[in-house]
């Protein structure tokens, strides 16, 4: 009796063994193919953007919020006020909601122990963006029309954010945004980009007439191709909003947020 039941219990165990051997198999198999992470095209950063608002409901205001909070943190992450030269940060912003995205960083690196100042050229007549610049000229934050000068932005700040075109640009650079595309190539500050590097392609990466070369970018929801251009660069993801079945969708692979983490630094 004892020894059908050891005999039963062994073929059991044997059995147990194989399937938890071939289960190994099978997610080596299903790493191997999907493991890495997804870094998005231009049309499907575009696609995923719509799906956002379509079929999920968020709202814009939602997500540039979720957004510029996480640039904000990662930024506080990257630079403490005191390893910078000042803690005065100069924030470009750009026209679409990529500009919109810096607006709200701005916020919240005053919140921060940083010291904001945004240039923001091209305004629309969008109650979200008229409201944004309301609240951060409510905290005491100057949002400029005037581009800034290469001297004085040298002399005056400390790090630069570069809000000025995310994924829906296409190159080259329109006129109007060329002197201050100048003013960051030339600097010698370092350069957090938000989601692209303004003036690259969004897949090839940097172009002839416009390569400025971030110190950090912080690709929002996931990365883009033009990411993978980037030379010893830190890069954080943010935008921690995407459900799972949007990022399975996409085969994302996005890596986990640890806790309540805003962010994740890829490299
Ligand atoms: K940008």
């Amino acid at each position: 009796m004892l020894l059908r039941v050891i005999k039963r219990n062994f073929a059991l165990f044997s059995r147990i063994q194989k399937v938890r051997h071939s289960n190994k198999h099978i997610l080596t198999a299903v790493k191997a193919q999907y493991g890495t992470m997804k870094y998005l095209n231009q049309q499907e950063a575009i696609s995923v953007d719509e799906e956002l608002f379509n079929e999920y409901k968020f709202s814009v205001d939602q997500l540039m919020e979720l957004a510029g909070l996480s640039c904000a943190s990662a930024i506080a992450d990257a630079y403490s006020p005191d390893s910078l030269r000042s803690n005065k940060v100069l924030i470009c912003c750009g026209p679409g909601n990529n500009g919109g995205d810096g607006l709200v960083a701005a916020r919240h690196l005053s919140l921060m122990s940083f010291v904001p100042y945004v240039y923001y050229p091209k305004r629309t007549d969008k109650q979200l963006f008229k409201n944004l610049q309301h609240q951060a000229e409510s905290m005491g934050i100057t949002v400029s029309v005037d581009c800034p000068a290469g001297e004085w932005v040298e002399a005056e700040f400390g790090l630069i954010v570069d809000a000025l075109f995310g994924f829906s640009f296409k190159p080259p650079v329109r006129e109007s945004f060329r002197p201050i595309m100048e003013v960051l190539q030339k600097t010698k500050l370092p350069i957090v980009s938000v989601d692209i590097p303004s003036g690259w392609d969004v897949e090839l990466g940097p172009q002839t007439d416009c390569d400025i070369k971030p110190d950090c970018l912080i690709s929002l929801t996931a990365p883009k191709l033009c990411a993978k251009q980037l030379v010893n660069a830190k890069h954080y993801l943010g935008g921690r909003f995407v459900p799972g079945k949007l990022g399975e969708k996409y085969a994302m692979n996005l890596p986990a947020y640890k806790g309540r983490d805003l962010f994740v630094r890829l490299s």
